[in-house]
């Protein structure tokens, strides 16, 4: 069995907080991909940059989401950087699968991140760096994604309603 969902969208969109909010309620397994990279690496992912660059980052990172699409049935949350690696948009829509793109306004994302320092792409400049990864990264987000949920001035726990709705009919 495939992932129930799988969660994309910028750094600080909350794909990792709502998938495993969302995850807990459909009473199914979390993943995020990060974990995933960090146990196959045996490094954190700021020490992955760090060592080896980011080309070696979606090396492993695409490895590691090709195997829980393959092996994984619960909630699955990707870095954010997951869909710039062609195979892991092909992946994807082989699946066949529900893909959620989680959305905010850039300094909503920034906000939610002040004062975070684990995201090596963003270390310095963020606001500028966040712009550049979204006018890159936006078409590639429309382009895997089968639903889209806009989180601007929304709760983790209302967007894992939300997306619960969306996933089940559920209104809960
Ligand atoms: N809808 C939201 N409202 C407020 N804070 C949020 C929301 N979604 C996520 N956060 C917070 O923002 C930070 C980044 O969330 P995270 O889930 O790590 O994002 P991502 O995995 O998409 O980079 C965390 O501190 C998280 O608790
Ligand atoms: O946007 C990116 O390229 C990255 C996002 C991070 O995940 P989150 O989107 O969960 O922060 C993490 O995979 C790494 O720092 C690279
Ligand atoms: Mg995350």
């Amino acid at each position: 069995m495939p992932p129930r969902v799988v969660l994309v969208g910028l750094p600080g969109a909350g794909k990792s907080a709502v998938g495993a909010e969302l995850a807990s309620r459909l009473e199914v397994a979390f993943a995020d991909s990060d974990d995933l990279v960090v146990c196959a690496a045996g490094r954190s992912v700021a020490a992955v940059f760090a060592d080896d660059g980011e080309r070696a980052f979606r090396v492993i990172e695409a490895r590691v989401i090709a195997d829980a699409l393959a092996g994984f049935d619960g909630v699955l949350a990707l870095g954010g950087g997951a869909v710039t690696t062609e195979s892991v948009r092909r992946a994807l829509a082989a699946a066949s699968i529900p893909v959620a793109l989680l959305t905010a306004p850039q300094h909503e994302l920034l906000g939610r991140m002040a004062g975070t320092d684990h995201r090596p792409l963003l270390t310095a400049d963020p606001a500028a760096r966040l712009a550049e990864l979204s006018e890159s990264r936006d078409p590639l987000y429309s382009e895997v994604a089968t639903l889209t949920i806009d989180t601007a001035g929304r709760s983790i726990a209302a967007v894992a309603t939300e997306l619960r709705h969306q996933l089940t009919g559920d209104m809960s």
